[in-house]
């Protein structure tokens, strides 16, 4: 990656400050990371030296949307016959955030932005000779699921309620994003999230993140973004179901601000190549919502999956999945 020159080893070009005298320029590496595309763009234009070091954080920015915040980096690759945006711009939550939590803005594209937060550090350590919290299927160790497991769509992991740690076999979808994915532009879709590797069938691949909202907030926040305000909205209703068939739970979770990579997840009216599944773990009120491949996905491949069934609506949006089974339209939900 690329580093800024400073001090003495630097040439400086006409109108360019040196960043050793001037405390504005000194600081620009600690706010600029602050800023979203357009203020960045706009602070560019005052001088070179902080042309130069938003260049820096926008190269920074596009070589990982989870700000190190994973085990793995997820870049964005734009698209070279267009002029594809250099990444998309949101903040990032590793997990299930209450809107009222919600940052109004976070650091990204910061030089040393390499510590790897939450996702692979265990909060508690497992005994030594298996975790030892009672539940079902606890113990230290891996495990892949059935197939049988993921199409029943619910799982129970073990969670803040029990005394096991991050290494425990029972909690395959806490310990953050294991496998290579990036951000792939398409003229079409906007932004695509794609397998960076072999994906196997039962893998687990993310959990889709994001701010919870109560139904009111959903439904007004989808009244604006149907108005046209956000050109993709990334709002998901999921609806637990009895086995009467009668909903007997909504989570509303919007990822258009706030999210992880899952909101680059695009639909296909043929189901895609992942599994939704709603884990429930013990201490959470609510369950959380995970994305396992559905079958062995090739490198490359881009994720997908339904976003439900389409209607047909007046305004309803062009879908381009591509399948055989297409119906035209972006399912969208009826709030
Ligand atoms: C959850 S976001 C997915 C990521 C999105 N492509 C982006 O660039 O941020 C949902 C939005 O993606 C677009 N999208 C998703 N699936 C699509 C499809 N099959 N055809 C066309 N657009 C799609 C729509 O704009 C939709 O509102």
């Amino acid at each position: 990656m690329p580093e800024m020159a400073t001090g003495k080893q630097q040439k400086k070009a006409e109108g360019e400050e040196d960043p050793n005298v001037n405390p504005l320029i000194c600081s620009a590496e600690l706010i600029l990371p602050w800023l979203n595309p357009r203020e960045l763009a706009s602070a560019a234009s005052t001088c070179k030296t902080l042309a130069q070091l938003s260049r820096l954080i926008t190269l920074r920015r596009t070589s990982d949307a989870t700000r190190s915040l994973e085990k793995l980096p997820v870049p964005f690759r734009g698209s070279s016959q267009r002029n594809s945006p250099p990444y998309a711009y949101f903040l990032y939550a590793e997990s299930q955030l209450l809107s009222s939590e919600s940052p109004d803005r976070q650091p990204w594209g910061s030089p040393s932005s390499s510590t790897v937060a939450g996702a692979g550090s265990s909060k508690q350590s497992a005994a030594e000779n298996g975790c030892g919290c009672g539940c079902e299927g606890c113990g230290i160790g891996n495990r892949s699921l059935e197939r049988e497991e993921l199409e029943v769509g619910v799982l129970s992991e073990c969670g803040s309620g029990c005394g096991c740690g991050l290494e425990c076999r029972n909690r395959l979808t806490q310990r953050g994003i294991r496998v290579k994915l990036k951000i792939v532009w398409s003229e079409r879709k906007s932004w695509c999230l794609l397998a960076d590797q072999l994906i196997p069938q039962g893998q687990f691949v993310c959990e889709y993140t994001g701010e919870l909202l109560t139904t009111q907030e959903a439904r007004r926040r989808q009244q604006a973004y149907d108005g046209g305000r956000f050109s993709s909205s990334a709002l998901l209703v999921v609806r637990e179901h009895l086995p009467s068939g009668k909903a007997c739970l909504r989570v509303n979770i919007d990822a258009t601000k706030i999210g992880n990579v899952a909101k680059f997840i695009n639909h296909s009216c043929d189901g895609g190549n992942l599994w939704t599944v709603l884990v429930r773990s013990p201490g959470a009120f609510l369950p959380r919502l995970c994305f396992f491949a559905s079958r062995d996905i090739s490198k490359d491949e881009e994720l997908c999956f339904s976003y439900g069934q389409s209607r047909a609506r007046p305004n309803g949006r062009q879908c381009f999945c591509g399948s055989p089974v297409c119906s035209g339209t972006l399912p969208s939900e009826a709030t």
